[in-house]
């Protein structure tokens, strides 16, 4: 069982290899649920790996791994994943998407994803393999948001959106986080969103955990979080 006090997330000693390279090496994490956790680090840092491992795309080389007080995958209802390629069905339509998830999901939320579609514009009966890059993105992340999942994971999902969809996008995830009660873990290159949407930060690096915490306790010395980063990353090159 998952207790309100239990973090959604416990690593320990997490290490992850791909045959001799070490993407992940002895790691601990505690995210305490109810936050936006921004996962930032260098291309190659483990972010990925990470996100992979919570929804049990891939598993442990050695270490522990506890998800929603769950093995990883032992949720899956629970656990909305959007991957850093967007998967979509490519000869699915837009409407498919959506019933296909409705069908899929016990707590599926109808109006949040007509909602959402409506606001991107998106032509629900489109193919989604004929949609651009940032219109994907933007199907991917509703279906993973009707869910209404405890559990959200997002690998780099505002990178394809243009500036407003993006705006609306860290908005609506805003909302979405303090209305449920859910976590929200995203990768993210992009600090200034990072820093304006997130309370809880992940500094991965060389496959270690640099910094982890809530944003509050971490920015004590009036820095700013993209300096924060920046410091550590520069401290680990
Ligand atoms: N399936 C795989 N097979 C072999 N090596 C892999 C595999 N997936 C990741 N790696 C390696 O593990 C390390 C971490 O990769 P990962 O994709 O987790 O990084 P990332 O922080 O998400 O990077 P980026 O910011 O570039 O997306 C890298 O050295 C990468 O080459």
């Amino acid at each position: 069982m998952n207790s309100p006090d239990r973090p959604v997330l416990e690593a320990e000693h997490l290490t992850k290899r791909y045959g001799k390279r070490t993407a992940l090496d002895d790691c601990a994490l505690a995210v305490p649920r109810g936050r936006i956790v921004g996962l930032v680090g260098p291309n190659g840092a483990g972010k990925s790996t990470l996100l992979n491992l919570t929804c049990g795309l891939t598993t442990p080389t050695s270490g522990a791994l506890r998800v929603l007080g769950a093995r990883p995958g032992g949720n899956l209802a629970r656990v909305g994943f959007v991957a850093q390629d967007t998967p979509v069905y490519a000869g699915l339509t837009v409407a498919e998407h959506l019933r296909m998830g409705a069908r899929l999901n016990p707590s599926w939320d109808g109006a949040l994803a007509r909602r959402r579609i409506a606001d991107a514009a998106l032509d629900p009966n489109a193919r989604a393999g004929r949609l651009s890059g940032g219109q994907r993105a933007q199907l991917a992340l509703t279906v993973a948001a009707a869910k209404r999942p405890d559990l959200l994971l997002l690998d780099e999902p505002a990178a394809a959106l243009d500036p407003l969809a993006r705006k609306a996008f860290l908005h609506d995830l805003v909302d979405f986080v303090a209305e449920l009660g859910s976590t929200a873990i995203l990768s993210s290159h992009l600090l200034a969103d990072v820093e304006r949407v997130c309370d809880h930060l992940i500094v991965l690096s060389g496959g270690r955990v640099r910094v982890a915490g809530d944003v509050r306790d971490l920015l004590t010395d009036g820095r700013r979080l993209e300096e924060l980063v920046l410091s550590h990353l520069e401290a680990t090159r």
